[in-house]
């Protein structure tokens, strides 16, 4: 762990949301016993509309968990006092900017509301305080997935990295792109376990929107929990270069069509790449599996080499669907860690409804895609620069590049100065590979 991971860890809970919730007789604080952490993970299972948990699945949970940040709303009336009415988990880790450099993220999960105590601002004093406190310590940016989207943007997060849900018909794809080179096998689930964690931190450093994941991330995926439910349909597979070293790696299920054994289905887990050999190779087995008529992959990229490796680009059914959510907490840290697809001054005049990341800042970029940020006066704003104005929802929108700004000028979420002004600006904050999440967390 950080030392910055271990100050958020440790630090103490927001005494504005606290003392919001207090004149309502309800109690935040910080998660920390075996017993509280057993008694929230419950009422995140309630919440996420999952059965009781068992005592072995608690056991697990707590094992795995020990990284997080939990945060509880007591209701000290309740007939269950241990119970919170209200949970929020965080952490800090590192996600994966335009050039290849990461920031350290608070990552946001777990944010329940019982039913008995919903629409009361419980969630937002949750969302809000823990933002403060990681902005408080230095963490310029925070992140989520969620599983309603009108949800995060009134707290400044925006759905920065879109991915796409794909159908395939193998039987009608086709394949256009070379013969790949190395070799596919299977491998026992515990053995790719024991691979996925390294050519992770391998790969994400190049893919903006990735973000350092948990351990329990490759239990839940290769089926090695010892709570995992249907383990046993795990096919794990790696591939290997020509020197042997693992390049690339893929779970799949597969679910028997009982009206045509012929064209079952084969959903695509997890596939992990580090080269384009790797890429092919994988794709290329789940595409020629006998007896399939249907392979579904989720979690892709918006512009995914697949694609193009199709002969019939139709055998695909592709929907984008929002999901990595981002939030700068800190404008100059969180500009000046990611590069640039063009030089440029861009005048930032930034508004946030949490007071937060607000502000006016010059954003310099130099020909070789490095930005520097200053902050400077509203009135302050050199010759040549384009002036934007925008939130910092559209700002977070735009941070790792998976939205132009010309778009978002053309949707009337952000303003900008002169003449091919947002197409300057959105020339700029570009990047040439769309960002993409490979996991929910
Ligand atoms: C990162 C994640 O963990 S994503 C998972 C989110 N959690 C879930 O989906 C679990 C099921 N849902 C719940 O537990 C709750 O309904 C929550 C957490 C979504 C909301 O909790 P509440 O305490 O009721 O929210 P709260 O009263 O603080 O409302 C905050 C704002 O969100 C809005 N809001 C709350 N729920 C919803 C919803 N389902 N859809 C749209 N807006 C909503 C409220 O209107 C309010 O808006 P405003 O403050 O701008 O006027």
């Amino acid at each position: 762990m950080t030392d910055l991971a271990a100050r958020q860890h440790a630090a103490a809970v927001d005494a504005e949301s606290a003392a919001r919730l207090a004149a309502r007789g309800l109690d935040l604080r910080l998660v920390d016993t075996d017993a509280e952490r057993d008694a929230y993970s419950q009422v995140v299972a309630r919440g996420f509309l999952d059965t009781e948990r068992s005592t072995e699945q608690l056991d697990a949970v707590r094992e795995r968990s020990a990284y997080r940040r939990l945060v509880g709303v007591y209701d000290v009336a309740a007939p269950v006092p241990d119970a919170p009415v209200g949970t929020i988990a965080g952490w800090v880790a590192e996600l994966s900017v335009p050039g290849g450099a990461t920031v350290p993220s608070l990552a946001v999960s777990a944010v329940t509301v019982a039913p008995t105590h919903r629409r009361r601002g419980i969630a937002r004093a949750l969302v809000e305080g823990e933002l403060r406190t990681a902005a408080s310590l230095g963490v310029p940016v925070a992140s989520l997935t969620v599983s309603e989207s009108p949800l995060y943007g009134r707290y400044g997060f925006a759905a920065a990295a879109a991915v796409t849900s794909w159908r395939i018909d193998p039987q009608r794809a086709g394949w256009v792109a070379p013969d790949p080179a190395g070799r596919v096998d299977f491998v026992p689930r515990e053995r790719w376990r024991e691979l996925a964690p390294a050519l992770h931190e391998r790969v994400r450093p190049g893919v903006p929107g990735e973000l350092a994941a948990p351990a329990a991330l490759w239990d839940t995926l290769a089926g090695t929990r010892p709570d995992a439910k249907d383990a046993a349909k795990i096919r794990a597979v790696q591939h290997t270069d020509a020197d042997g070293v693992v390049r690339g790696l893929l779970v799949y299920t597969v679910d028997e069509n009982p009206d045509d054994y012929a064209r079952s289905t084969a959903t695509v887990s997890y596939l992990l790449a580090e080269t384009p050999d790797a890429y092919a190779a994988l794709w290329r087995f789940v595409l020629d599996l006998d007896l399939i008529g249907e392979v579904r992959a989720s979690e892709l990229s918006v512009d995914e080499p697949l694609l193009w490796m199709l002969a019939d680009q139709r055998a695909a059914h592709v929907e984008v669907v929002d999901h990595h959510y981002v939030r700068v907490l800190d404008v100059p840290v969180a500009l000046a860690a990611r590069r640039y697809g063009a030089p440029g001054v861009l005048a930032l005049d930034v508004t946030d409804p949490l007071g937060i990341a607000a502000g006016h800042w010059l954003l310099t970029v130099g020909d070789d895609g490095r930005g520097t940020v200053e902050e400077r006066s509203s009135d302050d704003v050199p010759a040549g620069a384009v002036r934007v104005a925008l939130g910092v929802t559209e700002l977070s929108a735009a941070y790792l590049g998976g939205v132009s700004v010309a778009t978002l000028a053309a949707a009337g979420r952000v303003h900008t100065s002169g003449t091919g002004g947002a197409q300057r600006a959105a020339q700029m904050l570009g990047w040439h590979d769309a960002p993409r999440l490979t996991y929910w967390y």
